[in-house]
């Protein structure tokens, strides 16, 4: 292999014990513990395994869990109950709701109800548009996770050429919104694209958020490209990413693995928005 292997554990944990030295400094100004509202419906395992690591690590940087669960069978007017609860309640900072839904709730509605000063996933219509206008406001965390690594490796993006893999609203559209934000000159693939290997050979950043197991190998990366893969999948043998990782790591410059890679900045950047969305509420200190 002769790529650099991005260690996003690594990163993410020292954003962590930077999210904890900043809810110290928050608590020891006055204020009061970032308090995390994760919101879980129903049994989804996955979901379960996320909603835990991401309640354990926010008490790990000094904040209050304030997880909610509800059975899957809850009904849209239960579900939207709970969240404006949490929307009015002082002590939530930040409201998580975990997705995917189960199959009869409508995300978009429910969504809709977060206030924007307490979406920490950067899902509402008003975070997504200061994202566009390129004003500040809370950004989706897997995005930028993404960014915070390009950021840690020093991989130069003004004036660079940025291909996304992936045009959904969690992931694909805010990360080809914060590429160009800083000066990437970005081009975003989708199923419809056509010759995508051939494109994604352009980039010097590629980015794969496409959800779709092992899509992109060795012949759509350019030789000494920054590879970041946002997939991931579980399978027999393990989990795997979007990205042949062993094929790519003999053409890439660096390369993000599963896992290992974007999961763990996700988590982190969950924290740090959290603590971001505490102060502002608060007043006290950014
Ligand atoms: N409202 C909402 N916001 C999300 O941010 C959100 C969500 N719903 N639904 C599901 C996806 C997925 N997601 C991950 C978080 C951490 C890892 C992570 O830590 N992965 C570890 C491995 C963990 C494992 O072993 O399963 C890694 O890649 O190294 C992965 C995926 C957040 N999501």
């Amino acid at each position: 292999m002769t790529a650099r292997v991005i260690d996003g554990t690594a990163v993410a944990r020292r954003v962590r014990e930077e999210v904890g030295r900043g809810v110290a400094a928050l608590v020891a100004a006055g204020g009061v513990a970032p308090g995390l509202a994760t919101v879980l419906i129903g049994e989804d395992p996955a979901s379960e395994v996320y909603v835990r690591n991401k309640r354990r690590l926010s008490v790990e940087a000094g904040m209050q869990d304030l997880h909610r669960h509800l059975p899957a069978d809850a009904d849209q007017a239960t579900v939207a109950a709970l969240v404006d609860e949490l929307a009015a309640d002082p002590a939530v900072s930040g409201i998580l709701l975990q997705l995917p839904l189960p199959r009869h709730l409508d995300p978009d509605a429910l969504i809709a109800r977060i206030p924007a000063a307490k979406d920490v996933d950067g899902l509402t219509t008003a975070n997504a548009g200061l994202l566009a206008q390129g004003r500040p406001g809370l950004r989706p965390c897997t995005p930028a996770g993404v960014m915070a690594l390009l950021d840690e490796y020093e991989v130069p993006l003004s004036g660079a050429e940025a291909v996304v893999v992936g045009r959904s609203v969690l992931v694909g559209k805010p990360m080809a919104q914060l590429l160009l934000a800083r000066n990437a000159t970005v081009t975003v693939c989708h199923s419809r694209t056509r010759d995508l290997p051939e494109v994604c050979r352009r980039a010097d950043v590629l980015v794969v958020a496409a959800g779709i197991p092992g899509l992109v190998g060795d012949d759509a990366v350019k030789p000494g490209a920054t590879v970041i893969d946002v997939g991931i999948h579980r399978g027999e043998d393990g989990l795997r990413g979007d990205v042949e990782f062993d094929a790519a790591a003999e053409v890439a410059g660096a390369i993000t693995p599963v896992p290992g890679g974007v999961g763990p900045m996700t988590i982190a950047m969950l924290l740090a928005n959290t603590l971001t969305a505490a102060r502002v509420q608060q007043g006290i200190g950014d």
